[in-house]
């Protein structure tokens, strides 16, 4: 998927993954995960989710990345914070207090932007993908990531006859095969979510599967 496409997104404001309440998942299933707090958290592909507010006020220390600036500005800004502003090699990185994003190419990162890290939450970043793309994201991800890192993985799965993605649909399947090789899979949730996604009933889904998976390095 070309990065134009999510800019293009952003310009038009056509965000509909975008939360205004923390994700219920995070929040119950974070605890699975034993991240010590004062520790790093990734959050990849974070566009202005304010489950990094979350994240930072349990005491991590956290690091986003996102395509899109119009994204980290809006994050900052509509959490009443100003950033401060440094350059990391090809990044502009923007902070405040606990959070820093990334602005920038997730496959540009390199393992020592993302040291230190024990914990990732991806949330709609896997399913944000198309399936060439999958394979590549699970493989820089393993490469970036330093060993006991634990991931809280948060996916969709539906017919994807009925739907063309984003979000694309990632059957448990396809995550046991794109991670199984470098962590540990096990399943935390595994939800009808149809029910609550009006906006997916009307694109014509006849079936939403949303399943939470814990990954730890092997
Ligand atoms: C479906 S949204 C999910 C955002 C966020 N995880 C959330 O839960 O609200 C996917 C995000 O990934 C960003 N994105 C897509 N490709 C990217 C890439 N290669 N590097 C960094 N960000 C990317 C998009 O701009 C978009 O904000």
């Amino acid at each position: 998927m070309q990065s134009e496409f999510w800019l293009e997104r952003w310009r038009n404001q056509q965000i509909g993954f975008h939360q205004e309440r923390i994700n219920p998942h995070l929040e119950a299933h974070w605890p699975a995960l034993d991240a010590k707090a004062g520790t790093r958290v990734f959050v990849p592909l974070c566009g202005k989710s304010r489950d990094m507010l979350w994240l930072a006020a349990q005491g991590y220390r956290v690091t986003g990345i996102e395509l899109s600036p119009l994204a980290v500005e809006a994050f900052f800004a509509e959490s009443d914070l100003a950033p401060t502003r440094r350059h990391q090699g090809i990044f502009e990185v923007c902070s405040a207090g606990e959070i820093e994003i990334f602005c920038g190419d997730f496959f540009a990162l390199s393992a020592e932007d993302l040291a230190g890290v024990t914990a990732v939450y991806d949330r709609a970043s896997l399913v944000a993908l198309p399936p060439d793309m999958r394979q590549r994201y699970a493989a820089h991800m393993a490469h970036l990531l330093p060993p006991d890192v634990q991931i809280l993985l948060v996916t969709f799965d539906y017919s994807q006859d009925e739907m063309s993605g984003p979000p694309f649909a990632v059957s448990e399947d396809e995550v046991h095969g794109l991670y199984d090789d470098t962590f540990a899979i096990r399943k935390l949730a595994d939800l009808d979510a149809l029910a609550e996604n009006a906006r997916f009933r009307q694109a014509g889904l006849t079936r939403l599967r949303e399943r939470v998976f814990v990954l730890h390095r092997r």
